[in-house]
């Protein structure tokens, strides 16, 4: 038994409170600190756990405490777990984009600290997580972490964590990425005079079949892509169009643009505090 304490109940709290649950944790084992009321009281209708409106009642006593808040509410809520936590030694686990191991112990002390990046599909189990480890935590507490992630889908350790804001810009922000594709896609469609209900189920449905490909066949994206490109075919066609675009580089720019602003998240921060 791990009495976890979420600080912040927000979406990706949710997603993750819902993978421990499938995994057996037993719901009385978990908190969350929410100053909202209408999702403290969503959250405890949903899954039976406790709610609070106050940090420093969910985190009494809690051996894992997960900071799912807004990089923005950092300094609040660090100034109140500083207080609350007197003489604890939880693990500390941070999803908040951006922010560094450093300045989580700066605020919190010298704590056994797991900065995390997943992603939204771990609402369904189908999220990608990167995880990164300050010196101070045990071997047990990895794996009790790895064991977190895991119930909201893939984990990968990041031994730099200066890779870490990469994680953020791949797969944090990724989800996102593939939703703008489809509704790409479904426009396309529509402009060419297809029903949007069509376009969009076509679209999404393709975007989940390429998806399982890649994970269940293990098979190069590169591999799969010529599979589907016939010579001088319609593919063949579309792929032109896009690297005439340059869509790498595209890529690579967003890519870029995401992960300067998971820096920038931290440097605000370290003005602030
Ligand atoms: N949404 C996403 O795709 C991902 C988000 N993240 C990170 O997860 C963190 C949370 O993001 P979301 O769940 O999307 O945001 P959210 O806004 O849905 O949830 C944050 C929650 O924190 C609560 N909150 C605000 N101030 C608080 C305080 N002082 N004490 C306790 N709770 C407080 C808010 O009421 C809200 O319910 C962020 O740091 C974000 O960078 C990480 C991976 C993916
Ligand atoms: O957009 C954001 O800042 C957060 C972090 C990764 C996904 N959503």
């Amino acid at each position: 038994m791990t009495r976890i304490a979420f600080v912040g109940g927000g979406n990706m709290a949710r997603s993750l409170i819902g993978g421990l649950l499938a995994t057996g944790l037993a719901p009385a084992d978990i908190r969350v600190a929410e100053p909202l009321a209408e999702t403290r009281d969503k959250l405890g209708h949903d899954f039976g756990i406790a709610t609070f409106a106050e940090n420093r009642l969910a985190v009494a006593d809690a051996e894992v405490i997960v900071l799912a808040v807004k990089p923005q509410a950092m300094p609040k809520v660090q100034a109140e777990l500083r207080m609350a936590m007197q003489g604890q030694r939880p693990l500390v686990i941070s999803i908040a984009a951006g922010v560094r191991l450093d300045q989580l112990e700066r605020w919190l002390g010298n704590l056994p600290i797991v900065r995390c990046m997943p992603n939204t599909p771990a609402l369904i189990g189908a999220g990608a997580t990167g995880l990164c480890a300050n010196g101070r935590v045990s071997p047990a507490q990895k794996a009790l972490a790895q064991h977190i992630m895991d119930a909201a889908g893939l984990t990968r350790w990041i031994a730099d964590e200066s890779l870490m804001d990469t994680v953020t810009a791949l797969s944090g922000s990724g989800p996102a990425y593939f939703f703008a594709l489809v509704e790409a896609l479904e426009d396309a469609a529509v402009a060419q005079g297809m029903p949007r209900d069509t376009a969009r189920a076509l679209a999404a449905q393709t975007c989940l079949g390429a998806g399982r490909m890649l994970v269940e066949s293990g098979e190069d994206p590169a591999e799969l892509r010529r599979r589907v490109t016939s010579p001088n075919g319609t593919t063949q066609a579309a792929l032109e169009s896009f690297a005439a675009d340059d869509l790498p580089r595209v890529t690579a720019r967003a890519v870029a643009a995401a992960t300067r602003r998971g820096a920038e998240l931290a440097d605000a921060l370290d003005k602030e505090t």
